[in-house]
């Protein structure tokens, strides 16, 4: 017997700002995103993303501007290139309350503020929406961020990750352990709500944290939101195979793609999990229309409201490229500045020339996971995309709002159905966890990290830190 068909999730890639990630295109006519400031916008969003059987709305999210660029937070501002930005949390119930099976991911950093209202503000967010929340953990990369939180410089990567690693065992002991399932009696009669033996402190002491507990929410139905990271370094990488559930993948080959899904289910394995417990989505661009020639004039559209100098500011460029000879190489171009290669290595290498970073920036090619077409040409794609490349899902990027994500449910949703890659229906009442899981898969596996301190035996294990404390000179 052959083996099913792997279909497609689908996230739909939002953040509550005006310009998230392709930037200068929120002036393109009919485009909404400056709307994201009304309920009604967020409303449309959630319909839309429904009436499309997404899995998810997925919600970035950053706590500082980018003010590394020219005149500080001017470009930004003027780009509405993430500030003004709303927090991604707050969003969510009002796009529950529209919708039955809609899931949400959500954006939050474990850097700043400590866990134990974060666990307080999830699990309501999984208690109110039956189960629908995912949370994307980050540690931040934005030293104005670090500045809104007391701090002069962000700390540094190691450390972030060794605080987020213990950040997450506070979480999995309130949120897994505090409560058990049948604390809630609810029991008018004998006037007992909650049963005191089946709800206790965690009584947590570490390095970075010390929380008490008990928990303040009852558990929801995945107790533990989904758990997704992007990530591109070995800390991270690390952080992902112990804790991560749905990690965003890159690589500018199908071999490359290949090789990070391959490195990370072995590190998953190294901590005691299933190579398949881990689900992995790529951040996608898909431009569609009836014709190609429609589709490529849709692009250029697009194209010509491109900001090249929104894409520096994100980019936290250190030098503004358009004032240097498109012949030159941006690593000599940094040397004779004083300036070190240093975010600009995100995006560009020091041997390229400045014309050839600026034709990439204003291509609008956005690498491997990127197609412009018909329907026919996209599903083609994307099929290869799950079956060589081995991902599982995209975030899809929104060019235009609700544009993009109009195309994709009208052109290429009923392309992927006819060829059995995409659902036909949302399976009644089941959580984000399940969808991406299968049924009867609600909560953590027991193999996971988490699920340790599901019995309360596990709140006294001894710590177990994913990296050595030694490594810092100073703890936070
Ligand atoms: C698709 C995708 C979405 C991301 N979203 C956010 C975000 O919303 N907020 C944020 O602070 N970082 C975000 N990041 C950055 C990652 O959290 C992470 O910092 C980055 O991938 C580098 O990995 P590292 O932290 O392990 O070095 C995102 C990265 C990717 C690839």
């Amino acid at each position: 017997m052959s083996r099913p068909k792997k279909q497609l999730h689908v996230n739909l890639f939002e953040m509550a700002c005006v310009s998230h990630i392709v930037h200068g295109m929120w002036r393109a006519p009919g485009n909404n995103r400056h709307r994201f400031g009304e309920m009604g916008y967020w409303l449309e969003v959630a319909k839309l993303a429904e009436e499309g059987l997404f899995d998810a709305v997925f919600l970035a999210d950053v706590i500082g501007t980018y003010d590394r660029f020219g005149d500080g937070n001017a470009a930004a501002l003027r780009e509405g290139l993430q500030i003004p930005n709303l927090d991604p949390l707050m969003v969510v119930p009002a796009m529950a309350a529209v919708t039955q099976n809609l899931g949400f991911g959500v954006t939050f950093s474990t850097t700043y503020e400590p866990p134990f209202a974060f666990a307080r503000r999830m699990a309501t967010l999984d208690l109110l929406t039956g189960g629908r929340v995912g949370w994307n953990i980050v540690t931040s990369y934005l030293r104005s961020a670090a500045r809104n939180f007391g701090l002069d410089d962000e700390i540094p990567h190691t450390q972030r990750y060794a605080i987020a690693d213990e950040y997450l065992d506070v979480l999995y002991k309130l949120w897994e352990g505090s409560w058990d399932d049948d604390a809630v009696v609810n029991d008018a009669q004998a006037g007992i709500y909650a049963n005191p033996d089946a709800v206790r402190p965690i009584n947590h002491d570490g390095r970075y944290f010390r929380v008490a507990g008990p928990h303040l929410v009852s558990p929801g139905r995945q107790r533990t939101p989904v758990l997704f990271q992007a990530t591109g370094s070995p800390d991270g990488l690390e952080f992902a195979a112990r804790h991560a559930e749905v990690v965003f993948i890159g690589g500018q080959t199908t071999e490359a793609v290949r090789a990070n899904i391959a490195r990370t289910r072995e590190r998953a394995r190294a901590h005691g999990r299933n190579g398949d417990d881990i689900r992995f989505i790529v951040m996608a661009g898909i431009i569609a229309d009836t014709t190609q020639s429609l589709a490529e004039k849709k692009l250029e559209t697009y194209r010509q409201y491109y900001s090249v100098e929104g894409a520096l500011v994100h980019a936290q460029a250190e030098i503004d490229l358009r004032r240097f000879s498109p012949d030159e190489r941006i690593g000599d171009v940094l040397k004779r500045e004083g300036l070190a290669f240093g975010n600009m290595g995100r995006r560009f290498r020091p041997e390229q020339t400045v014309g050839s970073a600026l034709r990439q920036i204003a291509s609008f090619d956005e690498g491997r996971f990127f197609v412009v077409g018909t329907p026919d040409r996209i599903a083609d794609e994307i099929e290869h995309w799950l079956d060589v490349d081995g991902i599982d899902g995209i975030n899809l990027r929104q060019y235009h709002t609700f544009g993009t994500a109009r195309d994709f449910i009208d052109l290429v949703v009923p392309e992927l159905q006819q060829r059995g890659r995409y659902r036909t229906a949302y399976t009644p009442g089941e959580t984000l966890r399940e969808r991406l899981f299968g049924a009867g898969r609600a909560r953590l596996p027991a193999q996971h990290f988490g699920s340790r301190y599901r019995d309360p035996a596990g709140l006294n294990l001894p710590a177990a830190p994913l990296f050595p404390h030694e490594t810092f000179s100073k703890a936070s």
